[in-house]
C-alpha cells in the first residue's frame, strides 16, 4: 500500500518504517498516495490505528480540511509540525481533479518536503502574496484563539503565511487547548533573532521579566540549542531562536507582550500569533473534534466522513 504523508514523516523522524503503524481502524478514507494523473479515488480502506494523541491530530486535521478547503481554493499554505502531515493526507484524499490546478506554499523545510513528496505543486509566498487558506499547527491556543508557535522554529514563515491568508486555521490535539498561554507550553515564547543580536535581546527580555529559571527549577530564558549539534538552533532563515517564558500576569495579555517583544531591535519575529485565527480544531481522545471559531462559537463534531461523503463535501464546498 502506498505510504501516506504522515507515515512518511513519522518513519523519517523515527528512523522506522511505515509498517510501525498497525492497520485496522474505525474510520475509512482512501489511502493517501502521491498525486497521480488518471488515478481514481480508491474505494474505502481501513485507516491505520494510531496512538491517542496521533489520532487526535489526524481528526483535527481531517475536519479542518473538510470544512475549509473546497474546490474553489487554489492557493493553500501548509504549516509545520507533526499535525500538518495529516492535513496533506486529507488534501490528497480530495483526489487528482481537486488538486491538479492548486499550488501549495510551505512554511519551512519540513512542509516543503511534504508537498514535494506528495506530488503536489510547490509555490512560495513571494509568487503568491494572497493565499486562500493556510492550515497550521500550534504549541498552545488560548480562549481568544491567540497561540504560541515556533516549537519547530518556523514562526517567521508561519506568520507570513498566516497573515497572507484569507483564512488561517489551527489544527492541534487536545493538549494544546488552553485558557492562558504558557500554561502547558512552559518553555517560553519562541523568538527568532538576528544571530549577532542574540545576547542583547536576551538582556532585554530578562529586563522585561523573563526569568532565568522557572519555579519548577527548569531553565527559563534561553538561547535554543541544537540536539545532535554543537551550538544554537539555526532557523530556515539563518537566525537564532530564544525561548522566553513570562509570568502568568504578562501571558494574560499576549497582544501587549507581542508588541513589546517585537519592538526590541534584533527581533525578527515573535511566536505569538494574536487575532489571526479563523478557527482552531482540537482533536480529542474520545474521537470528537472541538472547533473554536473567531466569532466565539464552540462546536463539536463526532465523526469524520468516509470516502463518498468526503467527495460530496468537496464538490459542495460552501466555505467562502
Ligand atoms: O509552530 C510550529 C513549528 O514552528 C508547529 O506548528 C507547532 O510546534 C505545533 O507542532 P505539532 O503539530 O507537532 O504539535
Amino acid at each position: 500500500m502506498p505510504t501516506p504523508a504522515a507515515e512518511l514523516l513519522k518513519a523519517k523522524l523515527s528512523g522506522g518504517g511505515a509498517s510501525d503503524i498497525k492497520a485496522s481502524s474505525p474510520l475509512f478514507i482512501p489511502p493517501t498516495q502521491p498525486l497521480t494523473p488518471g488515478k481514481q479515488l480508491p474505494t474505502s480502506v481501513p485507516l491505520p490505528v494510531l496512538p491517542a494523541v496521533e489520532s487526535a491530530k489526524r481528526l483535527a486535521a481531517f475536519a479542518a480540511v473538510d470544512r475549509h478547503i473546497g474546490l474553489q481554493h487554489k492557493v493553500i499554505g501548509i504549516g509545520s509540525g507533526s499535525t500538518v502531515p495529516y492535513v496533506v493526507d486529507r488534501i490528497l484524499a480530495q483526489g487528482f481533479e481537486a488538486n491538479k490546478d492548486r499550488v501549495f506554499l510551505p512554511t519551512g523545510f519540513q512542509s516543503k518536503e511534504l508537498i514535494i513528496k506528495a506530488g503536489l505543486t510547490l509555490g512560495d509566498v513571494d509568487q503568491y502574496a494572497r493565499i486562500d487558506v493556510t492550515i497550521d499547527g500550534a504549541d498552545e491556543v488560548d480562549n481568544d484563539l491567540n497561540s504560541i508557535k515556533g516549537g519547530g522554529a518556523c514562526q517567521l514563515r508561519e506568520k507570513v503565511l498566516a497573515e497572507a491568508a484569507d483564512t488561517w486555521v489551527i489544527v492541534a490535539d487536545y493538549r494544546k487547548n488552553s485558557h492562558i498561554l504558557g500554561t502547558t507550553w512552559t518553555q517560553g515564547i519562541p523568538i527568532e533573532v538576528a544571530p549577532f543580536a542574540y545576547a542583547k535581546v536576551l538582556t532585554n527580555l530578562s529586563h522585561m521579566g523573563s526569568p532565568q529559571k522557572l519555579p519548577n527549577g527548569k531553565p527559563g530564558l534561553t538561547l535554543r540549542m541544537g540536539k545532535m549539534k554543537a551550538g544554537p538552533v539555526v532557523s530556515d532563515n539563518g537566525n537564532f531562536i530564544i525561548d522566553a517564558p513570562f509570568p502568568e500576569e504578562m501571558m494574560k495579555d499576549p497582544v501587549d507582550l507581542l508588541h513589546k517583544i517585537k519592538m526590541l531591535t534584533g527581533v525578527v519575529e515573535v511566536g505569538l500569533f494574536c487575532n489571526m485565527a479563523k478557527a482552531a480544531y482540537f482533536g480529542n481522545e474520545d474521537g470528537t473534534v472541538l472547533i473554536r471559531s473567531d466569532d466565539g462559537s464552540v462546536d463539536k463534531i463526532s465523526s469524520v466522513p468516509n470516502t463518498p461523503e468526503l467527495k460530496a463535501q468537496v464538490n459542495d464546498a460552501a466555505v467562502p
